[in-house]
């Protein structure tokens, strides 16, 4: 608990901040959160561009560690996906586990999950003698360091400041703490857009309510270059997610071309979407660009620190943006009570330990794009992954899957996991020459048996 009510302005009320913002409150802090978007609770947008989430252990750890019964609330009605389900040319399926010992990634929709942990900052406030203050519709123009912390916003069109002892920014990829921590420390920084773009599409339910495709697999239709996923929501529908290169889908311009398309490689999602969908999607719906963005360090002393998206925007293909904005909040809070609520220690160790973290899973999310829209069609990555399953189950202490780690295991961070597998790797190449070897032997000397 901190001794003295220190108080702070948490911006941005996604995901992350609102989780954040929870837990410092429940360590003693006097929380203000602002957004600029209205409450999420009443909000009646819809968006078009919102790819399903998949929370797995980083995350639970991090709700669990916020409070454990929150975390069960907040998670109601989350869909399991126990592994991919591979969707060929000819719409023959097959499935592909995650897990060794029956773990699975759970479907959730982002706005649901948002409003759920808003409700938990309005449950926390009926009880709490120190309530969470929730100012939305503010749009934070600039945060300025002094004694404290300035909050300079716009709210109902009037430009307001507040002032706090501290800041911490979760306003999103393109977040303005950033900018103004970046006029004050050395922060190195990369963005770099990606040649995709994404388009949703929904697969209504069935007529009776009832899931039109497995729930409980992660569906995709690899095409290499371009793939199709769908993740099933609450109510029997799914939540499709097109991924292409900006080319293609701009060539994909008329109703001829794109039901063209669509026959060829997604024969078996056309009855599932409905092709006139389909076509008013690639024709009306916004597309959405992909980037990835880094930096390094994230506090200034402690007075400001940027944690989540605004710290690290990461491809989706791995399914761990939301994971590990979680993960950042749970590190921050363990920081803040191991050092006795000495801020600028904290924040200091903070930026210290997870940049190398954030590098890596930065990384494996863009490589994961591969291994879903190509590798999992190649017989070599099949074969692989079944020696690789084979070692984690005969030697569970030694021997992790890499997907199990980033996935399942909340103890190791992404940087070990990294590390680990490219050794497991190493090892599995040696295992495959050494059978290639073998055969190869086993060849030589049945021939020089057969020409005696
Ligand atoms: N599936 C999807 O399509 C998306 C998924 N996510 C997931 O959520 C995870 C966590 O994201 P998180 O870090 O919480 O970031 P988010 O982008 O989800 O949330 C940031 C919040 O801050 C608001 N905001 C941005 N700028 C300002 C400002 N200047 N003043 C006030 N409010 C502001 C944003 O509004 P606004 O949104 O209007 O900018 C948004 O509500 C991501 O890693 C990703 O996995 C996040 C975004 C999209
Ligand atoms: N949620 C997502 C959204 C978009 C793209 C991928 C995901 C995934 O979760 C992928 C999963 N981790 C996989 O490796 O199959």
């Amino acid at each position: 608990m901190v001794e003295s009510q220190a108080s702070v302005g948490v911006i941005g009320a996604g995901l992350v901040g609102a989780l954040v913002a929870l837990g410092l409150a429940k360590q003693g802090y006097t929380v203000t959160l602002y957004d600029r978007r209205s409450d999420p609770r009443t909000a009646q947008e819809t968006s078009l561009r919102s790819i399903n989430l998949a929370v797995s252990e980083r995350g639970f750890r991090a709700l669990r560690y916020v409070d454990e019964e929150m975390a069960e609330r907040v998670l109601e009605g989350i869909i399991p996906m126990h592994g991919r389900m591979i969707h060929d040319l000819d719409g023959n399926q097959e499935s592909q586990l995650y897990g060794l010992f029956g773990e699975a990634i759970n479907s959730i929709d982002r706005k649901k999950l948002n409003q759920n942990l808003i409700e938990e900052i309005e449950r926390f406030n009926a009880t709490a003698k120190f309530k969470i203050e929730l100012i939305f519709e503010a749009k934070v123009t600039s945060v300025q360091v002094n004694g404290g912390v300035t909050i300079n916003y716009v709210h109902a069109g009037e430009p307001r400041r507040d002032h706090r002892d501290f800041v911490v920014g979760a306003d999103g990829t393109y977040s303005v703490v950033r900018q103004s921590l970046q006029k004050l420390i050395r922060m190195n920084y990369s963005q770099e857009y990606i040649d995709m773009c994404y388009l949703e599409m929904y697969i209504p339910p069935g007529p009776d309510g009832s899931f039109r495709i497995d729930p409980n697999r992660l569906h995709i239709w690899p095409r290499k270059t371009f793939m199709l996923i769908a993740l099933a929501n609450q109510d029997g529908s799914f939540t499709s997610t097109f991924f292409g290169p900006w080319k293609l889908v701009e060539s994909l311009d008329s109703p001829k071309t794109i039901e063209f398309f669509f026959k060829k490689n997604f024969k078996d999602a056309i009855p599932l979407i409905g092709l006139d969908k389909i076509i008013e999607c690639f024709t009306t719906y916004p597309r959405g660009a992909l980037m990835q963005l880094n930096c390094s360090k994230y506090n200034f002393e402690d007075k400001c620190i940027i944690i989540g998206d605004a710290a690290h925007s990461m491809v989706p293909f791995y399914g761990q943006g939301m994971n590990c904005g979680f993960e950042d909040v749970r590190i921050l809070l363990e920081l803040l009570e191991k050092h006795r609520h000495d801020r600028h220690t904290a924040f200091d160790a903070y930026s210290e330990s997870r940049a190398e973290d954030l590098k890596a899973i930065l990384k494996l999310a863009l490589r994961n794009y591969h291994e879903m829209s190509s590798d999992v069609t190649s017989s070599i990555y099949l074969f692989r992954k079944k020696l690789d399953g084979v070692l984690g189950r005969l030697m569970p202490q030694h021997w992790i899957p890499l997907y199990t780690m980033v996935s399942f295991r909340s103890d190791i961070s992404y940087a070990d996991a990294v590390r680990f597998s490219q050794k497991q790797e190493q090892i599995l190449k040696w295992a495959e020459w050494g059978a290639v070897g073998s055969i190869l032997a086993g060849t030589a000397l049945y021939l020089a048996r057969r020409s005696k």
